[in-house]
């Protein structure tokens, strides 16, 4: 459930500690507290310091460095360093002052605190005051306090710098800093000519404003989430350092620029009076744009501040409506309301969005009872398996007896859904079931004696890539799946199994392909770093994924070669043909089931890659199948339990700017003892062919003069050349460096590289996979 916090102003505060029908020991802010709960809201938003302290700060910041000499402004020199060297209120500069108003408040820091300032002393004075405003703060036990956004993008390193220090001094705190949605006040660039392609992807990048025609912001807005991204980056990630998204200025009706805030660590949400419109019969409600982006939003459950409500902007309803509408908004909220319903995904995954996992490993260790019971739950998997089995036992070509084969069986629940779909076929068939694990095989030995008998099934302890089989089978049936498809070693196990099925013979899954897709999330780039162990940052991990923002689109790009927003990397089919067999039927080495891919997205917002998510979709047999691939998951497998989407992280985050090209490569390797994965991204930018003309990409990219072509690209011998400093009047070195080499080029635009990560896990040496 969010919680809601009703924004008390300093005039709201003045107006109550006015009020006759006060009692001796209650004060304004305990007032405004009980009057907000009475009206269904958590706790009160209030200015921590007035207009008081705004005064005197203005009077030692200011005055004291105005030019003027003066015995008076000597006076106020010394009480500003005085100040400076022992920064404290008077009782009457803050607006509450016990522990017991505290309590339900969280504070807002004076907001004329400019911390951008353009001017070196008021810079210097701001944040002097921030520290004395939230060690105040931390005196009274706040356990947040909400900053005063970022306002000049010259001055945000300046800004954030000093958030920083105080996160390091104010122990414990959380630091929300309210950001506005987007910067309605940018500047459009209206071209004064059709923009050629190139200018109009380089200026997407930097365009910023409301678009004249339809009175919102352009896609491209993202002024406000870089200045953000600045910040944070610059403050490490600091888990104490949240948002308080300001939804003040109107919502644009895209939500491609919304989805990125889905992917921070929004605290709170500042949603003003102002931003509802009337209903029919005179209530607050919101316009369609904001309503479903707090709908999508509520899955981060941020405390909704709602301000500007005593106002009675609106004819009905009163102060409790606007809490009242949101909460219904929450409600009807998909994801809040899948997160309720029995039986889906977000409802099973409660207590798991975005905790990193190990993933399991059922080759190498032997899975506990409560992991199958676990699995076992799952309705859509048993189900989907049943059917592939009904289907194939349906249209076997074949008479006379069907032999199938459960290939790890664990605690048996498909060689029950095995009997059920020969029962359903009527057709006369057999079920070998094998199982390594030495536990399992003590349950599967229970259910044999209990339910199934010798006439149906066959019990086989051991590993199926070794094991003897008393026949060849016609259905091998295996479940060896992991999150990517291949990554619990299904392909090895299943290339030992492949021994005892008939040439014939089929698997089911008959295939299974790996996806990826780039992620930001703040949180799970923390999540791993908070693992310690550098290792922890190049492990793929488990994780049911919630605070994330996929950053790719489908298609688009220069030369049209980026792909869907959710790539395949690879397929493996069962049977295998490609194997070079041993005479005892197994493969030579593993070298046919290595597997690479390079796969280039494209990304039309400006975002920061912490990973990829990796998805698996399996064919069993025919139409049935299994998936979790987020476009495709609900028409093949709905409400499937069984698996959530591997992440791979990047050690470091990767800045992608808008309309830039990102190439994946990922591989599957393999030696004689284990199987992993390596990767690493690489984020190209498009330019002009012809830029060299331009100064910009001639002192930035390349000093040397156009080729005959008219084109930097053209790789030129580095020639060195012996020039006369005029300053220094001694010859200098100069280095005519070759242009840069485009990855792509067409239409005379090139993609030119601006940045890579590491290679990460080489040699698979934080892998978990073992064979
Ligand atoms: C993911 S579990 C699936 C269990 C069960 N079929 C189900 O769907 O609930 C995979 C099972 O295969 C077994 N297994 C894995 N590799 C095996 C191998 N090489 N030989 C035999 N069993 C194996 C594991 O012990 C485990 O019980």
């Amino acid at each position: 459930m969010p919680a809601f916090s009703a924004h008390y102003t300093l005039e709201d505060i003045a107006e109550l500690s006015r009020r006759d029908d006060l009692a001796d020991d209650e004060t304004a802010v305990l007032r405004a507290t009980s009057d907000a709960r009475s009206v269904g809201y958590d706790t009160v938003c209030v200015p921590l310091t007035n207009e008081k302290w705004k005064a005197r700060w203005r009077e030692l910041c200011i005055l004291s460095q105005e030019p003027e000499e003066s015995a008076d402004r000597l006076a106020i020199e010394q009480r500003a360093e005085a100040w400076r060297s022992k920064p404290a209120f008077f009782r009457d500069e803050v607006t509450i002052s016990r522990l017991e108003e505290a309590d339900c408040v969280i504070p807002l820091i004076s907001d004329w605190l400019e911390l951008d300032a353009s001017d070196d002393w008021v810079r210097h004075d701001a944040e002097i005051a921030l520290h004395q405003e939230l060690a105040f703060a931390s005196y009274l036990n706040a356990q947040c306090a909400i900053l005063p956004p970022p306002s000049n993008r010259t001055q945000v390193g300046s800004y954030a710098r000093a958030i920083n220090a105080c996160l390091a001094s104010i122990p414990f705190m959380e630091l929300s800093i309210r950001v506005p949605i987007y910067d309605p006040t940018s500047v459009l660039q209206v071209p004064s000519r059709a923009p050629s392609p190139v200018e109009s992807r380089r200026s997407s990048a930097v365009s910023v404003g409301m678009d004249e025609t339809t009175g919102t912001p352009p896609e491209s807005n993202m002024t406000t989430w870089e200045m953000w991204d600045t910040i944070r980056t610059i403050c490490g990630y600091n888990p104490r350092l949240t948002l308080a998204l300001d939804l003040t200025p109107p919502l644009p009706l895209s939500s491609s620029v919304l989805d990125q805030w889905s992917a921070e660590p929004v605290r709170h949400l500042w949603l003003p009076a102002s931003a509802f419109i009337a209903n029919a019969k005179g209530y607050p409600v919101l316009p369609k744009g904001t309503q479903s982006f707090i709908r999508d939003i509520m899955k981060l459950q941020p405390n909704v501040i709602l301000s500007g409500t005593r106002a009675k902007k609106h004819a009905r309803g009163g102060e409790a409506a606007y809490a009242q509408y949101v909460r219904h908004l929450e409600k009807t909220s998909p994801a809040v309301k899948a997160a309720h319903t029995a039986g889906t995904v977000e409802n099973f995954a409660q207590g798991y969005q975005d905790y990193l996992q190990a993933p399991l490993q059922p080759l190498m260790d032997n899975l506990q009872s409560i992991t199958y019971h676990t699995f076992e739950q799952d309705p859509v998997k048993y189900r989907n398996y049943e059917e592939a089995i009904f289907l194939a036992l349906s249209e076997w070509p074949n008479p006379g007896k069907v032999t199938l084969c459960v290939a790890g069986a664990g605690r048996g629940p498909l060689v029950a859904r095995a009997l059920k779909a020969i029962e359903r076929s009527k057709k006369e068939a057999f079920v070998y079931a094998v199982e390594k694990n030495p536990n399992a095989y003590v349950t599967l030995q229970e259910r044999h004696r209990n339910e199934w008998g010798d006439e149906k099934v066959k019990l086989l302890y051991g590993d199926m890539r070794t094991l003897e089989v008393p026949e060849k089978v016609d259905i091998l049936i295996s479940e060896l799946l992991g999150s990517f498809g291949d990554n619990e070693l299904s392909p090895e196990c299943l290339d030992g199994a492949s021994r005892f099925l008939k040439p014939d013979g089929i698997s089911i899954p008959s295939s299974y392909t790996a996806y990826v897709a780039p992620l930001s999330s703040s949180k799970l780039y923390n999540e791993t770093r908070a693992m310690k162990d550098p290792k922890a940052m190049e492990t793929p991990y488990v994780v049911m994924l919630h605070a994330i923002n996929i950053l790719s689109d489908n298609g688009g790009g220069i030369s049209g070669t980026c792909g869907p927003r959710i790539q395949e990397c690879w397929e493996f089919e069962h049977p295998r043909k490609d194997a070079a067999l041993t005479e005892q039927g197994l493969p030579l080495t593993n070298s046919h089931n290595a597997r690479s891919a390079k796969l280039t997205f494209h990304i039309p917002n400006a975002g920061v890659l912490h990973g990829f998510g990796g998805y698996f979709e399996a064919v069993l047999y025919g139409h049935v199948g299994l998936s979790i691939h987020p476009d495709r998951m609900a028409q093949i497998s709905k409400d499937m339990l069984s698996w959530f989407p591997l992440f791979f992280p990047l050690k470091d985050p990767l800045y992608l700017p808008a309309d830039s090209e990102l190439t994946v490569s990922i591989w599957r390797l393999t030696d004689a003892r284990k199987v992993w994965y390596e990767w690493y991204a690489e984020a190209f930018l498009p330019v002009p062919s012809s830029s060299v003309h331009s100064p910009i990409w001639r002192d930035t990219l390349s000093p040397m003069s156009p080729s005959a072509d008219n084109s930097f690209l053209s790789p030129v011998a580095s020639t060195p050349t012996i020039v006369t400093s005029p300053l220094l009047d001694v010859p200098q070195l100069t280095l005519e460096v070759p242009a840069q080499q485009p990855e792509r080029q067409k239409d005379g635009v090139s993609l030119v590289k601006i940045s890579q990560t590491a290679l990460h896990n080489p040699g698979g040496q934080s892998s978990w996979i073992g064979l």
